[in-house]
């Protein structure tokens, strides 16, 4: 755990940086620290390592306080990833990533080898240890990153905005390949960014701090989300936090309709029975390993020829699917907006249709989902 007990940052000059912060950010969880610019992020990151000595206060790792520790050991036993990667750009990736292991003295060949399965465990290919960091892309420069600065095994990681220079489809990549690192590796991890939609991802806990280096709230996203301390922490967090928290609410409590699934076999006039009986103006036709092909209407089931299979009609685009076993409902309601059918389709792992939830059901699980608040559960999705 680190704790900062009556923390203060005058920069020379007098900036007031950071005011009388107390913060407990707990061991092996993802702590965030989000606010407009100039708020006192990074000076409250950096003090950790003391990269910024604090002006006041204490600040402990684990009870112990860190003026007691040598701030160059310190450092070395403390994870640092920054924006745009910071890498050495006359050093190869497996260089790069030995950097520590190399000043501690590790041997030539277990620093490689660690450094061979660290870039296994981000995600890079063997193939690019003997490149430099200007022949990696952007979000392959972040992965190096992260594998540097986990090579000695820190039990802390410090990262400020490590992907606010990749674009948002690698930005997403990196943000669940973090949270897959987290699931395995459990560090304490202190992650600044501007973008609160970033720290409800990642975040455990989020700490939102407002001008002036004061800290505004520390919560759980889910409950940041619901209950706001005051004007200022509701207008940074957005006006859609609503739809935002749905993201704490599993899609697995969803009740899934079988009866408006179809076999793209069946005949058109069986499938308009169906529709009928079943009450289903909108039945999605399935192929044989029962992944969705489309929507089809009642009212084109009943102009068309009662032979005609259904998989042999004009079928209207399904859109995009939701994974019931581990997206959100927000995912599930995303899915749901854009359905020309007004409905989303629930698929397992593999793609295979488990069902389809209408806005209505969507509606009433929203409905309980802000009912109870704090009792919600967080999706992986
Ligand atoms: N070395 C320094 N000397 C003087 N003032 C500084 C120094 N570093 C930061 N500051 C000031 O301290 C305040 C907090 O800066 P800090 O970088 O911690 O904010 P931040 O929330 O991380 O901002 P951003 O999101 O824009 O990176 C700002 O007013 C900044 O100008």
């Amino acid at each position: 755990m680190i704790t900062f007990t009556g923390v203060s940052k005058r920069y020379p000059g007098g900036t007031v940086a950071v005011d009388q912060l107390d913060l407990e950010v707990p061991a092996a969880r993802t702590t965030v620290l989000v606010g407009p610019s100039g708020c006192g992020k990074t000076t409250t990151l950096r003090m950790i390592n003391r990269m910024v000595e604090h002006t006041e206060g204490h600040i402990a790792i684990d009870g112990q306080d860190i003026r007691a520790r040598d701030p160059v050991a310190l450092r070395r036993s403390i994870g640092y990833v920054i924006q745009q990667a910071g890498l050495f750009p006359h050093r190869t990736v497996q260089h790069n990533i030995a950097t520590v292991p190399f000043l501690v003295g590790t041997t030539r060949r277990a620093a490689l080898r660690r450094s061979a399965e660290l870039m296994e465990l981000v995600g890079l290919a063997p193939e690019l240890a003997q490149r430099y960091p200007q022949q990696l892309s952007g979000g392959q420069q972040q992965r190096v990153g992260v594998a540097r600065a986990l090579a000695a095994d820190p039990p802390i990681l410090l990262m400020d905005e490590p992907f606010s220079a990749v674009d948002p489809v690698v930005r997403k990549s990196l943000q669940e390949e973090l949270l897959r690192l987290q699931r395995e590796l459990r560090k304490t991890i202190v992650f600044v960014t501007h973008d609160i939609d970033e720290a409800v991802r990642i975040g455990d806990a989020i700490a939102v701090f407002r001008p002036g280096g004061r800290l505004a709230q520390f919560d759980h996203p889910e409950h940041l989300l619901a209950e706001p301390v005051d004007e200022f922490v509701e207008a940074f967090l957005g006006y859609d936090r609503g739809v935002r928290r749905l993201s704490f609410f599993p899609a697995s409590e969803l009740q899934l309709r079988r009866a408006a699934i179809v076999d793209a076999d069946h005949p058109a006039g069986a499938a308009l029975g169906q529709a009928r009986s079943k009450d289903e103006p909108w039945l999605l036709a399935v192929d044989s390993r029962e992944h969705p092909l489309g929507w089809i209407h009642a009212d084109t089931l009943a102009n068309t020829a009662a032979t005609t299979p259904v998989g042999e009609l004009d079928l209207v685009r399904y859109g995009h699917v939701f994974t019931v076993s581990t997206d959100s409902l927000r995912a599930a309601l995303d899915a749901a907006m854009l359905s020309p059918a007004s409905r989303a389709v629930g698929v397992d792992r593999t793609g295979r249709v488990l069902g389809v939830v209408r806005q209505t059901d969507l509606s009433a699980a929203i409905w309980d989902a802000g009912g109870n608040g704090a009792a919600g559960t967080r999706a992986h999705g």
